[in-house]
C-alpha cells in the first residue's frame, strides 16, 4: 500500500459496503453484499486512529481481493484519467466516477450527488485501486493486435495455403491407398496366392510412398520458409513498436520487456506451423470414419467413440492448463528481468555484498517455475499417453467389432485389416489435436503479453499527419501542464503556466524528487502530459514532426548512455558532422584528452553501457552530441554533476559561447556555480513552480541556498 499525503482517518472516514460494493464492481470485481458488509464492520474500529488506506486494504483482504493495490492522495494531486476512485466529500466516501473540466459527478450511498465543481475538492483524501487487469476471453485474445498482427502476416499471402491444404489433401487420400493394399493382400493375393497381382499393387504402393513422401517435404518446406517470413515481419514489426513506444509508458521493467519482446514466438510457432498441419488433417478423421464405416459398418462407431473421448480429455486437460501457462510464462519474464537487472548492477550488488539475495529470489523463482512446468508436464504427458493408449483400446476394440462383424458375413479380414489401418490415421490428428488443445494456453499467454505491448502508446503517429513547419519562433511555452506516470494517480507536474522566451537563461532548482528532470522530458517532447500543452513556437510539441523537434530541442539527460561501437560512433549518435567540426567541439569540451589518452583515439572502442569511460567523460560524450546538434531550445539535466572544478569552468565557457543569443537555455542542478550562466531562476517543489524570476530575486527567498548562489552569479 502506498500513502502519499500522509492522511490519518478519524472513524468518520469509515468506508460503507454500499458504496465500496459499487466501486469494486466498477472495477469488475463483484464481491457478495453481506460478506463485504462484514468486512466494513469488523475492519473499522470505532476507536483506531489507522489511514482510511489501511481500513480499505483490511477490508480487501478480508474479502479475498489480495490483488488490489490502495494508493492514498489528495484530490489535487489526482490524475483524472484514473477515475472511479473514492473520494472524501460532504461528511461521507463518495464515488468520483467521470468528471469534465471543471466538474465531476460523484454518488455516495444515498445515491448520486451530482456534479461537484473541482475547486471544493481540491484538498479531499482521495482513495485509488489499482487492480489487476483481468484474464483476456478466448475471442478477445483472437480479435487483439497480437494475434491480428500474426494472422495477417500469416494470411498476406494465400497462395501458399492453398497449396499446403492440397498436400495435406494428397498425402490423406494417398494414406487410404496403404489400407486398399492391404485390403487386396488378404483378400485377393493371400487366398489364391497370385504373385502377378502382388507385383502390381507393390509396384503401385511404391508409387504412392515415393509421391507421400514428396508431398510432404514440399509441404514442410512451405511451411517453414512462410514461418521464416512471418518471423522477420512480425519481429520487426514490434522491435520498432518498441522503439518508438512513449517513453513514460514504458514498463518498468526492462527485462520483462525484453523477455514479452520474445512472447511472440510460440504463438508464431503455433499459428504458422502445427495449427496449419493439425487444422488441415482434422476434417480426414472425419473422412477416415466416413470409409471404415462404408467397410466394416459397425467398427467405425469404436473410432466414433475414440474422437469424442479424446477431444473432451485434451478440453479437460486445457482447463488445468491455463492457471499453469499464465504462471509459467509470468515467473519466466519476471526471471529476465532480475537477470537483465543483476547483470546491469552487477557492481552494486557485488560492493554492497547483495549477491546471496539475488541468488535467493532467483532460486524462489526458478523453483517455483520449475514446479508449474512440471505440473504442466505431467498434465501434457498424461494426455498424451491416455491418446496413445485409447488409440491401442480403439484398435483391440475393433478388432473385437470386426471379428463379429465377419462371422456375420459383413466385412472380409482384408477389410478389417484396412480398418485398423484407416484408424491409425484417424488417432494421428486426434492426438495432434489433444496436443494442440494442450499448447493454446501458452499461446493464448504469450499472445496477451506481446497484446499489452502492443497496446502500450507509441510517441508520434508515423502516417504522415505531424507538421513540418519551417520556420518556428523560438518559444517554448508549456499550458495547464499536468503529468503523471502511468499506473500511479499521483500528479508529478502541475504548471498551469510556464513560459521561455528567445534569450531565457533558466536555472531550475528544488529539492530531489521535486520534478525538475520531468518537466525537462516534458519539455523536450519524451513524456506526453496528462492534460495540458506543450507548445514549441506556437505549435503543439506532439503534433510537429520528431525530425523538426530533434532538430529544434537538445535534451541531455541525467544519466548518459552510449552504445556499442566507438568514441567517434557515439558523439555523431544523432547524425553527420564534419570532422572539422568534431574536432572543434572535442577541443572546446576536453574531450580531445579523452582521445590523446588513448592509443586509438576517436576510435576509442566503447562496450555495451559504455563501459570503457568514466561517469565525467561520459557527461561530456553526452555535451558534446548538444554541441554538435546545436538546438535552439538546451535542455541540460544535471549537465555538469560528474565534472571536476575545471572541467565544469570549461563547460560553463564553452555554454557561454555555443548558446546563441536567441536560443532558451534550461538547466536542472543542484551545482550552484551554474547560476552564472542564469537571467532567470525557477524554484520547484512538489511538481509546483514555488518561485519564478530573476536570480536575485528569487534567490533571496531561499536563505540557505540562496545566499550562495547570490554570491555565485555576483561573482
Ligand atoms: N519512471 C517513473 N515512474 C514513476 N514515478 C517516477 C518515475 N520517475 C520519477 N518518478 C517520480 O516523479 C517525481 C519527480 O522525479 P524527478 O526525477 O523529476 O525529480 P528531480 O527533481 O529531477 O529529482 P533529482 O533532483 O533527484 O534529480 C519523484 O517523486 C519520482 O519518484
Amino acid at each position: 500500500m502506498a500513502n502519499s499525503d500522509g492522511l490519518k482517518g478519524p472513524q468518520a472516514t469509515a468506508i460503507t459496503s454500499g458504496v465500496l460494493g459499487k466501486l469494486l464492481l466498477m472495477h469488475g470485481l463483484p464481491v457478495p453484499k453481506g460478506a463485504l458488509a462484514e468486512a466494513c464492520s469488523t475492519m473499522q474500529p470505532e476507536d483506531a486512529d489507522i489511514l482510511p488506506a489501511e481500513r480499505l486494504m483490511g477490508i480487501l483482504r478480508t474479502v479475498q481481493k489480495n490483488g488490489v493495490q490502495v494508493v492514498q492522495l489528495r484530490w489535487s494531486r489526482l490524475d483524472r484519467r484514473h477515475l472511479p476512485v473514492l473520494v472524501w466529500h460532504g461528511g461521507e466516501w463518495q464515488i468520483a466516477s467521470h468528471g469534465s473540466g471543471r466538474v465531476v459527478t460523484l454518488a455516495g450511498e444515498k445515491g448520486s450527488a451530482g456534479p461537484v465543481p473541482v475547486a471544493e475538492l481540491e484538498d479531499a483524501p482521495v482513495l485509488w485501486l489499482q487492480v489487476e487487469t483481468p484474464d483476456p476471453a478466448v475471442g478477445e485474445v483472437l480479435k487483439s493486435s497480437a494475434a491480428q498482427l500474426l494472422l495477417q502476416e500469416v494470411l498476406q499471402e494465400k497462395r501458399w495455403l492453398v497449396e499446403v491444404l492440397i498436400a495435406t489433401a494428397a498425402v490423406n487420400l494417398l494414406a487410404v491407398a496403404s489400407s486398399l493394399f492391404s485390403m487386396q493382400v488378404y483378400d485377393r493375393v493371400v487366398p489364391t496366392m497370385a504373385y502377378t497381382t502382388l507385383t502390381a499393387l507393390s509396384v503401385g504402393m511404391a508409387i504412392v510412398v515415393a509421391v507421400d513422401w514428396m508431398l510432404k517435404h514440399i509441404r514442410a518446406r512451405i511451411v517453414d520458409t512462410l514461418a521464416k517470413q512471418v518471423d522477420l515481419a512480425v519481429s520487426q514489426r514490434l522491435f520498432e513498436h518498441v522503439m518508438g513506444l512513449r517513453l513514460d509508458a514504458r514498463p518498468r521493467s526492462l527485462g520483462s520487456l525484453a523477455a514479452q519482446m520474445s512472447g511472440l514466438e510460440p504463438a508464431r510457432g503455433f499459428f504458422s506451423s502445427t495449427i496449419v498441419f493439425a487444422l488441415a488433417d482434422l476434417p480426414f478423421c472425419l473422412l477416415f470414419i466416413g470409409l471404415i464405416a462404408a467397410i466394416g459398418g459397425r467398427v467405425s462407431i469404436v473410432y466414433l467413440v475414440l474422437l469424442v473421448i479424446a477431444l473432451v480429455w485434451g478440453w479437460v486437460a486445457q482447463k488445468q492448463l491455463r492457471r499453469l501457462a499464465r504462471q509459467e510464462i509470468t515467473r519466466g519474464h519476471e526471471r529476465h528481468g532480475l537477470l537483465v537487472e543483476m547483470i546491469q548492477g552487477a557492481e552494486t550488488i557485488q560492493a554492497a555484498g547483495a549477491g546471496w539475495r539475488f541468488a535467493e529470489l532467483w532460486r524462489t523463482i526458478t523453483a517455483t517455475m520449475g514446479a508449474h512446468a512440471l505440473q504442466s508436464r505431467t498434465i501434457t504427458s498424461t494426455t498424451l499417453t491416455t491418446t496413445g493408449t485409447l488409440g491401442t483400446l480403439a484398435y483391440v476394440a475393433a478388432i473385437v467389432v470386426g471379428v463379429t462383424r465377419i462371422e456375420a458375413g459383413d466385412l472380409t479380414t482384408g477389410g478389417l485389416i484396412a480398418c485398423t489401418i484407416l484408424g491409425g490415421r484417424v488417432i494421428a490428428p486426434i492426438a495432434q489435436g489433444v496436443q494442440l488443445q494442450v499448447q493454446w494456453y501458452h499461446v493464448r499467454e504469450s499472445l496477451a503479453m506481446v497484446n499489452r505491448l502492443l497496446a502500450l502508446e507509441t510517441g508520434r503517429p508515423e502516417d504522415g499527419s505531424l507538421l513540418a513547419p519551417e520556420t518556428l519562433t523560438d518559444r517554448l511555452d508549456l499550458e495547464g501542464v499536468r503529468f503523471a506516470y502511468p499506473n500511479s494517480p499521483v500528479m508529478r507536474l502541475q504548471l498551469p503556466e510556464l513560459h521561455f522566451a528567445a534569450g531565457d537563461r533558466v536555472v531550475l532548482l528544488g529539492p530531489n524528487g521535486c520534478g525538475k528532470s520531468t518537466l525537462l522530458k516534458v519539455a523536450a517532447g519524451l513524456y506526453r502530459p496528462s492534460e495540458g500543452q506543450v507548445r514549441l513556437g506556437g505549435a503543439d510539441i506532439w503534433e510537429l514532426d520528431s525530425q523538426v523537434i530533434n532538430e529544434r530541442i537538445g535534451y541531455l539527460p541525467q544519466d548518459i548512455h552510449l552504445f556499442k561501437g566507438t568514441l567517434k560512433s557515439n558523439l555523431l549518435l544523432g547524425g553527420g558532422a564534419s570532422d572539422g567540426k568534431l574536432l572543434e567541439v572535442a577541443q572546446l569540451l576536453g574531450i580531445d584528452r579523452i582521445a590523446a589518452d588513448n592509443p586509438r583515439s576517436m576510435e576509442l572502442e566503447i562496450s555495451e553501457g559504455g563501459t570503457g569511460l568514466s561517469g565525467g567523460q561520459r557527461q561530456l560524450v553526452g555535451l558534446a552530441r548538444l554541441f554538435l546538434a546545436q538546438p535552439r531550445v538546451w535542455l541540460l539535466d544535471e549537465p555538469t554533476s560528474s565534472l571536476d572544478l575545471e572541467s565544469e569552468n570549461r563547460i560553463i565557457e564553452a555554454l557561454r559561447e555555443a548558446v546563441r543569443p536567441t536560443d532558451i537555455l534550461l538547466i536542472a542542478t543542484h551545482r550552484p556555480r551554474l547560476a552564472v550562466l542564469a537571467n532567470r531562476v525557477i524554484l520547484m517543489g512538489r511538481g509546483r513552480v514555488i518561485a519564478d524570476g530573476k536570480p536575485e530575486e528569487v534567490l533571496q527567498q531561499q536563505p540557505r541556498r540562496g545566499r550562495r548562489l547570490v554570491q555565485t552569479v555576483g561573482a
